[in-house]
C-alpha cells in the first residue's frame, strides 16, 4: 500500500510542506497545481526535489471544467489540457485528476462526457499518461461517483478511470457499498477525507472542514472497505482541505494524516480479511484496563504544597524511590507520583513549563504491543537511562511533549512499586477515593483534533460529541474520549484564548497538559467529612447556585443543605446522579476534583461546569503565580 497525502492539506510552502510529509512517513504526494505554480522553480527542478525527499508524485491536480463544453471551448480545454501533460511530464508524474465540470455551458450528458474522456485519453496515451474522473459533489451535471463510473465505463479506454474521494461520496450520503461492483483496475486513484456533521453547503463544507479520516463522522471505513474489495493496489491519499489545518503545525498535521490512514487501513484489513494490502503488522487496539499512576515533576515549595494537598485528600505517602528523589502517594488503586529528580524526563518538563503532570502511566494487557502500535501509528518510543535495579517500563512519546508508561501483569511491570521503591506508610483508610474517574487535559482548541485521534487510534476508546463550555471570558470546546467501563476516560478540553481558565492554564504551563484529576469515591459525603478534618479547603459555591438546584431537579428531604454545607456539585442525566467537589488551584494551576458516579451516569457534569470555573476565577490566582 502506498500512501499520500495532497500538499493543499498541510501548511507552508512546498519545500516545508514536502519536508514535514517525508518526516511523517509518506511514500508520496499529490501536488496541486497551486502549490506547483507558486514555486519558484521550474517543473523539473519541483520534480526532483519531491524525488529528493524520497516522494512520489502520485497524482497531479486539478484539471476543471473539461468535459461537455461547446465548441470552441471544448478545443482550448483540450489545449489546456496538452499544457498540463506536459508540465507533468516534466514533474514526472503519470495521473491527471479531472473534476466534473462546473462550468456554466458544460452541456451534460453521459455519452458525451464519455467521448470527451476517451479522445483525451488516447491523447494522454500517446504521452504514457493517464486521466483519472473524480465527481464533485457539487458537479454540475456529474456529482455521484455512480455516474463518473458510468462515463468512465462507456470511455472504454485502457489510459482513462475513476477516482473516488471519500468526501464527496459520503458527504451526499451516496451508499459507499455501490463502490464494490466497480472493477479495482478502473479506479485509478482514491482520496479519503473525513467531516464533521454539520449541515452547510457543500462547497463550503468541503473546501474548509474535511478532517482526517477518524477526525470527523463520516463513515470513512465502510467507503475504504467497499474500495479495498474492488482489488484496487493504487495508492490511498489524503485530500484535506481544512482552514486550521493550513495555518497549523505542517510536522504535526502531517503525523495525524499518517496515524489516520495507518490505523483506518489497520481496521479496513481486520474488517475485510479476503483483501490483500501490503501494511506492515500491527497489533490491534490497546484495551485499557486502569490509570496505573500520574506522575508530576515538582520542586521546592510547590512539590511541599502538593503533598500537603495530597495529605489533606487522604492519601499515604506509601513508599519512597529507592535511587531517587521520587514519592509514591497512594490511596487505594490511586498512584501519585511526585518527582523531584533533577535530572531525566521529570527535570525537563519542570525546567520548561514548572509544576505539572509530566507522566500518565496505564495498565494494559501488553505493555510491549502497546508500544509497537503507537510505533506503527507513527508514535516515538520514549526511553531514559535506567538506574541499578531499576525496571525498564515501555513509554512512547505522547503530543505536546507528554510521556505514557504502559505497565502489564503479564510482564510483571506491575510489580514495579515493590520492586523499585521502600514502604513508607502501610495502607491506611484515607478519605475513600478509590480509582481515577478521569483525567481532563486542557491544549489549544486547533490541537484537539489530534488528540481525540491519538487516543483513539491507540487505545480502544470512543469519543463523544463535543461541548462547549461557558467560561466568563470566553468558550471552552470539550470532548470526552473513553475507554469501555470507563477504565479511562479524557475530557480534552480545547481553549481559544488565553483569558478563560483553561486558557491561562495553558500560558502557565507553557503547553498541554492534566489541568485536574478528578477522583471518585462510593460516598461523596463520607469523603467530604473527612476531608474536612484533614484541613481540606473547597472550592466555595455560590448561594444562586444552590437555588438554581433546587429549581432544576426534585431533592430529597436535606439534600440540598448538605450539598450546599459541603459546596457539593449534583447532576442528574437519566434519573442517574453525579456529584462533584472541586479543590482549590495549587501553583502551576492544576486542581483536583471528587466524584460520586451512579452506575448509569455517561456525563461529567457539563452543566456545573460555567458555574464552577466563575468559582475558581472569583478565588484569584493561585499563590506563588504572577498575579494578572
Ligand atoms: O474543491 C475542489 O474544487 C476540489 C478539487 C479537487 C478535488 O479532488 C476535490 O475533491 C475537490
Ligand atoms: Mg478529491
Amino acid at each position: 500500500m502506498k500512501t499520500s497525502i495532497a500538499t493543499v492539506s498541510i501548511s507552508g510552502a512546498l519545500p516545508e510542506k514536502l519536508t514535514a510529509i517525508a518526516e511523517a512517513g509518506y511514500d508520496g504526494i499529490e501536488i496541486f497545481e497551486q502549490d506547483f505554480i507558486a514555486h519558484d522553480g521550474g517543473p523539473r527542478d519541483v520534480g526532483r526535489m519531491i524525488r529528493d525527499h524520497g516522494l512520489d508524485i502520485t497524482l497531479f491536480q486539478p484539471f476543471r471544467d473539461f468535459e461537455c463544453l461547446p465548441q470552441p471551448l471544448r478545443a482550448k480545454a483540450f489545449e489546456r489540457a496538452e499544457r498540463k501533460f506536459d508540465v507533468m511530464q516534466e514533474l514526472g508524474t503519470d495521473l491527471i485528476l479531472i473534476c466534473s465540470s462546473v462550468h456554466p455551458r458544460s452541456l451534460g450528458g453521459i455519452d458525451r462526457a464519455a467521448d470527451d474522456l476517451a479522445e483525451l485519453g488516447e491523447i494522454a496515451k500517446s504521452r504514457g499518461l493517464r486521466i483519472g474522473f473524480e465527481a464533485l459533489a457539487w458537479g454540475r451535471h456529474v456529482n455521484d461517483h455512480r455516474d463518473a463510473w458510468e462515463i468512465v465505463r462507456r470511455a472504454d479506454h485502457s489510459n482513462v478511470g475513476l477516482i473516488l474521494d471519500s468526501f464527496h461520496s459520503l458527504g451526499r450520503k451516496i451508499d459507499p457499498e455501490s463502490i464494490r461492483a466497480i472493477p479495482g483496475d478502473k479506479v485509478f486513484f482514491v482520496q479519503l477525507a473525513d467531516a464533521p456533521l454539520i449541515e452547510m453547503d457543500l462547497l463550503y463544507w468541503s473546501r474548509h472542514f474535511r478532517n482526517m479520516p477518524g477526525e470527523g463522522d463520516l463513515d470513512v471505513q465502510a467507503f475504504m472497505r467497499a474500495v479495498m474489495a474492488t482489488g484496487y493496489a493504487g495508492p490511498i491519499s489524503l485530500e484535506i482541505f481544512n482552514d486550521q489545518f493550513r495555518g497549523g503545525n505542517a510536522g504535526m498535521i502531517a503525523k495525524d494524516g499518517y496515524r489516520s490512514l495507518i490505523s483506518l487501513m489497520d481496521d479496513v484489513r481486520r474488517a475485510e480479511p479476503e483483501t490483500t494490502q501490503a501494511l506492515p503488522v500491527l497489533p490491534p487496539r490497546v484495551g485499557i484496563e486502569g490509570v496505573a499512576f500520574v506522575e508530576f515533576a515538582a520542586r521546592g515549595d510547590d512539590a511541599d504544597q502538593l503533598a500537603s494537598q495530597l495529605q489533606c485528600l487522604g492519601f499515604n505517602r506509601a513508599g519512597r524511590h529507592r535511587n531517587k528523589d521520587i514519592d509514591l502517594w497512594q490511596q487505594h488503586d490511586i498512584r501519585i507520583v511526585v518527582n523531584r529528580q533533577s535530572e531525566g524526563h521529570a527535570a525537563h518538563t519542570w525546567n520548561a513549563r514548572g509544576t505539572t503532570v509530566c507522566d500518565i502511566g496505564l495498565n494494559v494487557g501488553s505493555a510491549s504491543e502497546t508500544v509497537a502500535r503507537a510505533t506503527g501509528l507513527g508514535s516515538s518510543p520514549f526511553f531514559q537511562p535506567i538506574g541499578p535495579g531499576e525496571m525498564e517500563i515501555p513509554a512512547i512519546r505522547g503530543l505536546g511533549g507528554s510521556v505514557l508508561h504502559f505497565i502489564d501483569a503479564e510482564t510483571g511491570l506491575d510489580q514495579v512499586w515493590d520492586v523499585e521503591f521502600e514502604t513508607v506508610t502501610q495502607d491506611t483508610d484515607g478519605a475513600g477515593l478509590t480509582r481515577v474517574d478521569h483525567l481532563a487535559q486542557t491544549m489549544s482548541y486547533e490541537d484537539m483534533l489530534s488528540w481525540t485521534l491519538f487516543y483513539t487510534s491507540l487505545f480502544d476508546m470512543q469519543k463523544s460529541p463535543m461541548v462547549d463550555v461557558i467560561d466568563p471570558d470566553g468558550l471552552v470546546r470539550s470532548q470526552v474520549v473513553e475507554a469501555p467501563d470507563g477504565a479511562l476516560r479524557v475530557t480534552l478540553n480545547g481553549a481559544e484564548t488565553h483569558r478563560t481558565l483553561a486558557g491561562s492554564f495553558l500560558t502557565d504551563s507553557f503547553g498541554a497538559s492534566v489541568q485536574h484529576i478528578a477522583l471518585a469515591t462510593q460516598d461523596i459525603f463520607a469523603t467530604a467529612k473527612v476531608l474536612a478534618e484533614r484541613g481540606f479547603e473547597s472550592l466555595p459555591m455560590p448561594a444562586n447556585y444552590y437555588d438554581d438546584l433546587a429549581a432544576r431537579f426534585e431533592l430529597p428531604d436535606g439534600l440540598l443543605d448538605q450539598l450546599r454545607q459541603g459546596n457539593i456539585l449534583y447532576d442528574i442525566e437519566n434519573g442517574e446522579t453525579f456529584f462533584q467537589l472541586y479543590s482549590r488551584r495549587l501553583t502551576g494551576g492544576v486542581f483536583f476534583e471528587i466524584v460520586q458516579r451512579a452506575p448509569g451516569y455517561r456525563g461529567f457534569g457539563a452543566a456545573n461546569a460555567p458555574f464552577r470555573i466563575a468559582a475558581q476565577k472569583r478565588l484569584g490566582r493561585p499563590k506563588g503565580m504572577p498575579q494578572a
